[in-house]
């Protein structure tokens, strides 16, 4: 498989001291999805933020062959890489149409309203919503229209940052489902935190586990099929208190 982002030895700084991450590599391939693993404050969402460009980073991050890691995050954007940012940041008072315009400023306005239908088609639970606002949609409806936010701008890999943080597990579920559908239909690669790894795997391919910002283990999605084997790698990386 061709790999679509290649990160090297990526370190991500707030200020001189704090080092949210330490020398991290991984690769992304066409249309697989990676899932990167670990507990709160191991560094997945500053990892996330600095492949969008929206945190300073030093590394190597290249993306469908060309280094991106000097573009601002708009270049970014525009090149097809797209954060999801973790607790959703819709605009409540915006209707969900307006939200889904906002994800895709750039894109011509024909362009765009095809792709505001094939959204509402993806997620039907707010498509009959579209016209009223954004506030009124329920936690996974609003996961959802972020999700669809970020496809608006037409991505080819997707870093969606904890799209089960605060839902109930039904509403986990669904997203989850609609995630399986988007990843068979559309072939986009997607980078994905999580802390629920149950359902991280029914998605991802491979998982990159993260503690103090480094990546300390990998394994293939399918090598973690039994709860024994996730366990023993949660145990092996993440540490008996990890979140499963
Ligand atoms: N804007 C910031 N300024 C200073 N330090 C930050 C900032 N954002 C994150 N950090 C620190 O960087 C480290 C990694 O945080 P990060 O949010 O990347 O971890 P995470 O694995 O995504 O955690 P969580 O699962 O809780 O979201 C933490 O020590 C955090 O306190």
């Amino acid at each position: 498989m061709t790999s679509l982002l290649t990160v090297r030895n990526l370190s991500v700084y707030y200020g001189a001291k704090a080092q949210a991450a330490e020398r991290v590599s991984f690769d992304v391939g066409t249309g697989s999805v990676v899932a990167l693993l670990g507990a709160n404050g191991a560094g997945k969402s500053s990892i996330m933020k600095a492949v969008a460009g929206l945190v300073p980073a030093t590394g190597e991050i290249t993306f469908d062959g060309e280094p991106v890691q000097s573009l601002p995050a708009r270049q970014r954007v525009q090149a097809g890489i797209v954060y999801v940012p973790e607790g959703r940041e819709i605009v409540g008072n915006l209707t969900v149409r307006e939200n889904l315009v906002l994800g895709g400023y750039h894109v011509p306005g024909v362009a765009r309203r095809a792709r505001i239908d094939m959204v509402l088609d993806m997620f039907p639970e707010i498509a009959n919503k579209a016209d009223g606002p954004a506030w009124r949609l329920s936690g996974g409806e609003q996961q959802m229209l972020a999700i669809g936010r970020g496809l608006m701008a037409g991505p080819r890999l997707l870093l969606l940052d904890e799209p089960s943080l605060g839902l109930a597990p039904l509403l986990v579920h669904r997203v989850f489902e609609r995630l399986a559908t988007i990843r068979r239909e559309t072939h986009l690669a997607i980078v994905l935190v999580e802390q629920n790894l149950r359902m991280t795997m029914r998605l991802c391919d491979e998982v990159h586990f993260l503690r103090s910002g480094r990546i300390v283990g990998w394994r293939r999605a399918q090598d973690l099929k039994g709860e024994a084997a996730r366990q023993e790698a949660i145990d092996a990386y993440l540490g008996a208190t990890a979140s499963h």
